[in-house]
C-alpha cells in the first residue's frame, strides 16, 4: 500500500486528490489542510491540521506519518492577494515546499510539486516542459522559486503544472470560470468577460488523474497537465451561457487592461500536453465534456 501525504487538502485540486486516492485500496491518505477538514466525504483517509508555515509541525507530521509520496498542493493561490502580501505568499509558496521537501528527503518520500502556466510570461504561448520561465507577477515568481528548491531535490521528485483549473468545490473559496459564469448569470448579472487571455483549462478530475499518474510511476522531472483546448475567457464564458440557455447580452467583451488587478496575468499561456500523453497516457477531457461534467456535478438550486 502506498502511503500519500496531501496538502491543501480543503482545496479544489486536494479534495479530488483526496476522494480519488482514498476510494482506492491500494493508497493510504494522509490528508493535511489548514484548521478543521472541510470537505463533505469525512471517511477513508486520516486528516491532520497543519499550518504549513510552521517548520516544526510540518517535519513533525511528515516524521510521524512517514509518507511514501507527499503531493504538495497547498499554496497562496489568489494571484492578487499574492501581489499584495508578498511575504505571506513567500511563506507559503516557497519556504513552506523547503520545509515539506526538508521533511520528504528525511522520509525518503517521492515528492510531486503543483506549479503554474503563471511561471511564463505569456509572450509564447502554448509551453513545452523545457520553455524558459519568465513569471511576470509575484505568484508565478514563487512558484518559480519553489520550482527550484524542488529540482535541487535528493528524493526523486516531479512538477506537475496546469491551467486555470475549474470543477466544483465542497467549500470553495475561490471560484471558477464556470461556476463564476452560471452563478452572475442566473442573478441576471452583467460581467466584463476578458477576450485577450489564452489559456488551456483543466478539469479538476483530469487534473488528479494526471496527478495519481505521477506517482503511480514514479514520473521524475516536469509534466504539463492542462486541457487540449486553447480558450480565451470569453469563449468559455460563451460555452457555459449557451450550454446552460443564459442570456449572453450581460456578457461585456473587454481586454485584460480594463482590468486593474494588481497582479499582472501572462496574456497566451496555454500548454503543449505531448509528453504528459506519451509517457503518462494523460488523456484530459475537452472543455466541452468537462463543462457537462461540472454542471451535472453542480447541486440542483
Ligand atoms: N486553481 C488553478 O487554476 C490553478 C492551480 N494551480 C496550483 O495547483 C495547486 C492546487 O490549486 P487549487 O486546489 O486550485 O488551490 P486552492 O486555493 O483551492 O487550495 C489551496 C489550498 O492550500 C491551503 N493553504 C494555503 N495556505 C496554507 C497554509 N499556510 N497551511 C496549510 N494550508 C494552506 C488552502 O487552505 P484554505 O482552504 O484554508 O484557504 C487551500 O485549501 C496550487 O499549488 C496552485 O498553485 C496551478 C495552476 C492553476
Ligand atoms: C474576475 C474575472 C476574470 N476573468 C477571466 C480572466 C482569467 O483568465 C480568468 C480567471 O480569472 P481569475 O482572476 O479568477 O483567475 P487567475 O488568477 O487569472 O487564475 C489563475 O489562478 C492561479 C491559481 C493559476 O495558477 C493560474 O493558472 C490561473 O488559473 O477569468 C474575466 O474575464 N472577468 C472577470 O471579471
Amino acid at each position: 500500500m502506498m502511503k500519500v501525504l496531501i496538502t491543501g487538502s480543503n482545496g479544489l485540486l486536494g479534495q479530488y486528490l483526496v476522494e480519488l486516492l482514498s476510494s482506492l485500496p491500494a493508497y493510504e491518505v494522509i490528508a493535511t489542510g489548514r484548521g478543521a477538514n472541510r470537505l463533505r466525504m469525512q471517511k477513508g483517509y486520516q486528516y491532520e491540521s497543519v499550518n504549513l508555515a510552521d517548520e516544526s509541525a510540518v517535519k513533525r507530521l511528515i516524521e510521524r506519518t512517514a509518507p511514501d509520496v507527499i503531493i504538495h498542493a497547498g499554496a497562496m493561490t489568489q494571484a492578487d492577494d499574492c501581489e499584495r502580501s508578498k511575504d505571506a505568499c513567500w511563506m507559503v509558496n516557497v519556504t513552506a515546499t523547503r520545509y515539506l521537501l526538508q521533511g520528504a528527503e528525511k522520509a525518503g518520500a517521492f515528492f510531486l510539486f503543483l506549479s503554474t502556466d503563471f511561471v511564463f510570461d505569456g509572450l509564447s504561448g502554448p509551453y513545452k516542459e523545457e520553455d524558459a520561465v519568465n513569471p511576470v507577477n509575484y505568484y508565478g515568481a514563487s512558484k518559480v522559486a519553489a520550482e527550484r528548491i524542488v529540482k535541487q531535490a535528493k528524493v526523486p521528485w516531479a512538477i506537475a503544472r496546469t491551467v486555470l483549473v475549474y470543477g466544483v468545490a465542497d467549500d470553495p473559496r475561490r471560484s471558477n470560470i464556470i461556476t463564476w459564469v452560471k452563478s452572475n448569470l442566473e442573478q441576471k448579472k452583467k460581467l466584463k468577460v476578458v477576450n485577450d487571455q489564452w489559456r488551456t483549462p483543466t478539469l479538476v478530475q483530469d487534473l488528479a488523474e494526471g496527478c495519481k499518474r505521477i506517482i503511480d510511476k514514479k514520473a521524475e522531472g516536469i509534466f504539463h497537465l492542462s486541457g487540449k483546448d486553447m480558450l480565451t475567457p470569453y469563449d468559455m464564458a460563451m460555452q457555459v451561457a449557451n450550454y446552460l440557455n443564459l442570456d449572453t447580452k450581460l456578457f461585456e467583451k473587454v481586454d485584460a487592461s480594463s482590468f486593474k488587478q494588481p497582479a499582472q496575468r501572462p496574456a497566451k499561456t496555454g500548454f503543449v500536453i505531448d509528453k504528459a500523453e506519451r509517457e503518462l497516457g494523460f488523456a484530459p477531457r475537452s472543455f466541452e465534456e468537462g463543462l457537462k461534467l461540472v454542471i451535472e456535478q453542480l447541486p440542483e438550486k
